[in-house]
């Protein structure tokens, strides 16, 4: 490898890492908050650590994925600029996705599977999606392309990965988010002889358990938030696996501030590529545990994170396990 590659690939390395850092700055805020009944002040305190925690990462980033419009967000809007190099220029030219607290409510409850996301690519790399709901389906590696298709039948996609691992559709498992609108797709899964693990909130986690052996996770199915699946679509370019979504719209309003954010066909089924293309990078921190992170553990004068961060480059997956000494640098 020549010296330029190799000064290339510490500086994707570094800044990998340097987006682990802005998770676990969100992570910590939010921790406070873990169990209090108020969501919003989870959220507030998320957003507000990630965006001081962006200022030093040595980019010259644009909020793609953020939230929500400049109006009504004080940070980390979609438009906005972050990084060492926002105002100065130069820098990395990169678009950011960011869902500081991913599962609020499950924060403001104490519940599972709470998390800070933060996803990276080249300008241009994300789809700029709305804040509407987004059909999605999902899939981990090692299975053909194809095998999955949003426009199939839960039990046509079920018997089509059956057929592929080849095991039973009854060895299946299908994770979703636990709602009403999902009933008939619950009752097709349940017909069709598969498991389910329905949760109460965080698909960004829902998808990325299909690429995670551990979690037991084969399929994700049904409807949530448009910005989570684009960030899921980033991790799923890094970790691999198949994902397609559509985005749902519910009146003529939302179509037409789809078409100002560029969405010109807005019954697109878009893949995975067209969701998170070039590079992509993914990191998150947990903030309440789940069965892919540990929640922020505190410790005297001090806290731990458990964190993950992945590159589409190099397919590697890192977990990490931050120390925190608040004497030292207070949150
Ligand atoms: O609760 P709804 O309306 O079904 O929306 C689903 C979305 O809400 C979440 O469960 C949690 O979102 P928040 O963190 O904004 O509360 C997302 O993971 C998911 O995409």
């Amino acid at each position: 490898m020549s010296e330029t590659e190799n000064k290339a690939r510490n500086v994707d390395r570094n800044l990998a890492l340097e987006l682990v850092r802005v998770t676990e700055a969100a992570a910590l805020a939010a921790s406070s908050w873990v169990g209090k009944g108020d969501k919003n002040a989870a959220d507030g305190a998320a957003v507000e650590a990630m965006r001081r925690a962006f200022d030093s990462v040595a980019i010259h980033g644009t909020v793609v994925i953020g939230e929500g419009e400049m109006d009504e967000a004080p940070m980390l809007f979609i438009g906005e600029k972050v990084g060492l190099y926002a105002k100065t220029g130069g820098g990395m030219l990169a678009d950011i996705a960011v869902d500081p607290l991913e599962g609020t409510t499950l924060t403001a409850k104490g519940g599972p599977n709470a998390m800070a996301v933060v996803a990276l690519a080249n300008r241009g790399g994300f789809l700029h999606a709305p804040d509407v709901y987004m059909d999605k389906i999902a899939v981990g590696p090692g299975y053909p392309p194809g095998v999955i298709d949003l426009d199939r039948s839960p039990a046509e996609n079920l018997a089509a990965m059956a057929k592929a691992k080849g095991v039973s559709i009854g060895e299946l498992t299908v994770c979703m988010l636990d709602r009403d609108r999902h009933r008939d797709v619950i009752r097709d899964c349940r017909a069709a002889g598969a498991r389910l693990m329905l949760i109460p909130d965080g698909d960004v986690f829902g998808v990325v358990a299909c690429a995670q052996p551990e979690t037991g996770v084969d399929l994700y199915l049904g409807s949530g938030g448009a910005p989570e699946g684009v960030l899921a679509a980033a991790a799923l370019r890094c970790i691999g696996g198949q994902m397609q979504g559509r985005l749902m719209f519910e009146d003529d309003a939302q179509i037409v501030r789809a078409k100002e954010m560029g969405i010109d066909d807005p019954g697109k089924k878009y893949d995975m590529e067209d969701m998170a293309s070039g590079d992509v990078m993914f990191a998150a921190t947990g903030v309440t545990t789940g069965p892919m992170l540990r929640g922020v553990r505190l410790i005297p004068g001090g806290a731990i994170t458990h964190s993950i961060v992945m590159r589409s480059k190099s397919g590697t997956v890192r977990y990490v396990e931050g120390h925190h000494n608040f004497k030292v640098k207070p949150i």
